[in-house]
């Protein structure tokens, strides 16, 4: 269907310009509702809740009644009904990840005990300066001898033995001695006097105490230099050094250096708490007894729960939305006070029970960046945010209830929307190029097709990964998603272009990794 946009606002202006649209054209949209002639019928589309319908009643009654005189009797029946949403609202997948990356900004940085909480995955806020030195004294690099370099090689009498975690040296005022030595091990303070360390390999035993228990005398076998061996105070990190930039992604190795400066309080972005709902009356709970009618299970609240969790996010199980505008009133009424992201599925397209867009404008005031992007899966994927009094904005998605198309879009969308809410500059997954293993019929629309990769072995370097498509790509088979690796990022099929050939080049979105 084509719509006209004529006017978003439900005031006198749009009145007007329905009561001419009625005249001239097929549909006329208002904010608060969308309505048109079809051969003999007015179709008003009257959204949300019971207010909101009371409140498009009040501006179209008298519009409906002087459109019923002006059409001369022409309408027979005035219904309600859901039709396709503003062409405004149509747009590619690149405008739309634009359009909600453009909308986020990063949530502001809380103080994390890495102590005590886990901080895996969590971007810096700021940069982190060491307040210690690593190593914090002169440590030995090898199981050896600490010696003097000057008195060069030759025989020295071993006069103590310090082991990782002696203080004996450190802090004593004996000082080593000219042709002495003393043992020292990987890892171990190299005592006071001491300017190298000459490892065991390079020293001969020449006599041990006579039960053998110690060393008395060795012989250095080449002579050493100075500091050979020797890891001085600060040489891994150094005393106020910047260890960690502000924008830093918290993996296992920046949580050991953190650890090993012992910096346990980290500046961290907020992590946005997302509530995942499914809309629909036929859906049943997935684990529960009972399944029978047109009932079905709901699978898509079990995905995105796990997916969003795998990915280190917050999750609020919002449970099953009937479709019914109170109910979906009440449920994001109660979401919005604890997420920062909302995210539903179904609802979004155009069955006469497709709420969700609806409630969200006209209950909520929420702002529809958009609600239909040209892609397969995933077409009615609609975005809005929400204006909260001092707050940053509540994001919501509305996935599309296909079981693949809520897997595709979340992974579009979602993951990197959260992912700029916790402070991620580049949030968008990695796309790399692969070589078709098969040839693949293209849609009518540009399609994010699931694929299994196989990498190349060996070592050259120009070879690209193979993908294979893991079958049939039906919206409802989540089966297409199992052992998926990547999605294939395939254009729409022409007269000229309708399928791409075994060793195409083409490029995939990674789900295996970032
Ligand atoms: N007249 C039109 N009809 C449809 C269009 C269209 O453009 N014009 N688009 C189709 C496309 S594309 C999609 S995708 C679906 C999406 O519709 P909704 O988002 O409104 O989703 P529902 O109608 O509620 O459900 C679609 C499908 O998925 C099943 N489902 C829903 N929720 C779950 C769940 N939580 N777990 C498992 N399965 C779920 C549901 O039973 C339906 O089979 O609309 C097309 N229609
Ligand atoms: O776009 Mo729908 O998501 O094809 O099935």
């Amino acid at each position: 269907a084509t719509s006209r946009v004529l006017d978003r606002r439900a005031d006198g202006l749009s009145t007007a310009l329905l009561l001419k649209s009625l005249e001239s054209t097929p549909y006329a949209v208002l904010s608060r509702g969308v309505s048109g002639m079809r051969g003999q019928t007015l179709i008003v589309n009257l959204p949300g809740s019971q207010k909101a319908v009371d409140e498009c009643f009040a501006v179209l009654e008298p519009v409906l009644a002087h459109a019923v005189k002006q059409l001369q009797g022409r309408i027979v029946e005035v219904k309600a009904e859901h039709v396709e949403m503003q062409q405004s609202a149509h747009c590619n997948v690149d405008e739309a990840v634009s359009t909600v990356l453009d909308s986020v900004t990063s949530l502001p940085a809380e103080t994390v005990n890495c102590a005590t909480a886990s901080v895996l995955g969590r971007i810096l806020a700021s940069d982190v300066i060491a307040k210690e030195p690593l190593p914090p004294f002169r440590a030995s690099v090898k199981d050896g001898y600490a010696v003097r370099a000057r008195d060069g090689a030759g025989r020295r009498r071993v006069v103590d033995v310090v082991t990782a975690g002696d203080e004996v040296g450190v802090h004593s005022s004996v000082v080593l001695q000219a042709h002495c030595a003393i043992r020292v091990s990987t890892g171990g303070p190299v005592p006071s006097g001491a300017d190298a360390v000459v490892q065991v390999e390079d020293t001969k035993l020449i006599e041990s105490s006579p039960d053998l228990t110690k060393e008395l005398v060795i012989e250095v076998l080449k002579p050493p230099a100075e500091g050979q061996d020797i890891r001085p105070v600060g040489s891994d990190i150094a005393l106020g050094a910047k260890v960690l930039d502000a924008g830093a992604k918290i993996g296992p190795c920046e949580l050991g250096i953190l650890a090993s400066i012992g910096c346990s309080l980290v500046p961290v972005h907020k992590l946005p708490t997302v509530g995942v709902a499914s809309t629909g009356n036929e859906l049943m709970e997935p684990f529960g007894a009972g399944l029978g009618g047109a009932k079905i299970r709901d699978s898509n609240r079990t995905t995105l729960l796990a997916m969003l969790s795998s990915h280190g996010f917050p999750v609020v199980d919002l449970g099953i939305i009937p479709d019914k505008a109170d109910c979906l009133v009440t449920a994001f009424e109660k979401a919005i006070k604890t997420c920062q992201v909302i995210v539903t599925t179904g609802g979004v397209s155009m069955g006469e029970r497709d709420l969700v867009k609806q409630v969200l404008t006209a209950d909520f005031n929420a702002t529809l960046h958009f609600a239909q992007v040209r892609m397969k899966p995933g077409k009615p994927t609609s975005f809005a945010t929400l204006s909260v009094a001092n707050r940053h904005p509540v994001l919501f998605f509305g996935l599309p209830g296909n079981p693949v198309s809520a897997f595709v879009t979340a992974n579009l969308y979602v993951i990197p929307a959260c992912r700029r809410l916790g402070g991620w500059s580049t949030p968008q997954r990695s796309v790399f190029n692969v070589k078709l293993g098969q040839e693949i019929r293209l849609d009518p629309r540009p399609e994010y097709h699931r694929c299994t990769l196989q990498w190349p072995s060996g070592i050259d370097a120009d070879v690209l990964p193979t993908a294979w498509s893991t079958g049939s790509q039906a919206s409802s088979r989540l089966l297409s998603c199992q052992s998926a690796s990547g999605l294939l990022i395939l254009p729409a099929r022409s007269d000229s272009l309708l399928s791409l050939p075994a060793g195409h080049v083409t490029q995939c979105m990674l789900l295996d990794c970032p």
